[in-house]
């Protein structure tokens, strides 16, 4: 959703705990979309361009305070922003990131505790115009996340939270789809992967 009417593309963003399954259908939704002929760019935050792609490496495996964590987040999100959202809309692309700001109420308000007023005008300086048109929320347990996450990989510094932290992330994720419920579209995550795949079909119908 951005302002201006030449804009033609649509923004599409995939949240969800560490382990929720998002990732698994974004492929998905990308075949999905190019069979109907849109041309679909994937991407991910952190990360997204060379420079965020650094910071992701910083985020995932050095401590640090929670506000540099805030910052880093969304100084990734600037260049991610500027160099490939905005361009690809401005082209009519289609563009699919696995995480965007509802990442950073989740995380860093909701788990770690951050200010959300400080989210806030971040998000407000960042991308003062821009918000996904779709939000598709994976929403599971903490169990089952937990479960698939330790029969996959190795876990980075998120991944090795305790439960206590994806309760306060999952929360804050729910709330925030209460809040904005033509926005953000909750996906129950414990369905089969062919369930699922059924639920994103009828939800981007109605985009297209
Ligand atoms: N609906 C499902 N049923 C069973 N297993 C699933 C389902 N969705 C995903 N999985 C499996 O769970 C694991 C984690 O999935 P995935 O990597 O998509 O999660 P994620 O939410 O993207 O995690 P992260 O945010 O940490 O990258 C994978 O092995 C995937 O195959
Ligand atoms: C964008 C964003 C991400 N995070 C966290 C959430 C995840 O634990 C990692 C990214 O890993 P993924 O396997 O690629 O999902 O980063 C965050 O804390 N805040 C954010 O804004």
């Amino acid at each position: 959703m951005t302002q201006g009417s030449t804009v033609k593309g649509k923004f599409i963003t995939f949240e969800g705990i560490d382990g929720a399954g998002k990732s698994t259908h974004i492929g998905f939704v990308n075949d999905f979309l190019a069979s109907r002929g849109k041309t679909v760019v994937s991407s991910r935050e952190p990360g997204g361009t060379p420079l965020g792609e650094k910071l992701r490496e910083l985020l995932l495996h050095e401590k640090m305070h929670l506000e540099t964590e805030a910052l880093l987040m969304f100084a990734s999100r600037r260049e991610h922003v500027a160099q490939v959202i905005e361009p690809n809309l401005a082209q009519g692309n289609w563009v699919l990131s696995d995480r965007f700001t509802d990442a950073s109420f989740a995380y860093q308000s909701g788990g770690r505790g951050l200010d959300r007023a400080k989210m806030e005008a971040l998000e407000a300086w960042v991308h003062p115009h821009l918000q996904p048109d779709l939000t598709l929320l994976f929403d599971v347990p903490l169990e089952v996340a937990r479960e698939r996450l330790d029969a996959t990989r190795t876990l980075d510094k998120f991944e090795r939270e305790q439960a206590d932290f994806f309760q306060k992330c999952r929360n804050e994720y729910l709330r925030r789809a209460a809040q904005f419920p033509d926005r953000i579209v909750v996906v129950d995550s414990t369905r089969t992967i062919g369930e699922i795949q059924l639920r994103l079909a009828g939800v981007l119908e109605k985009l297209l």
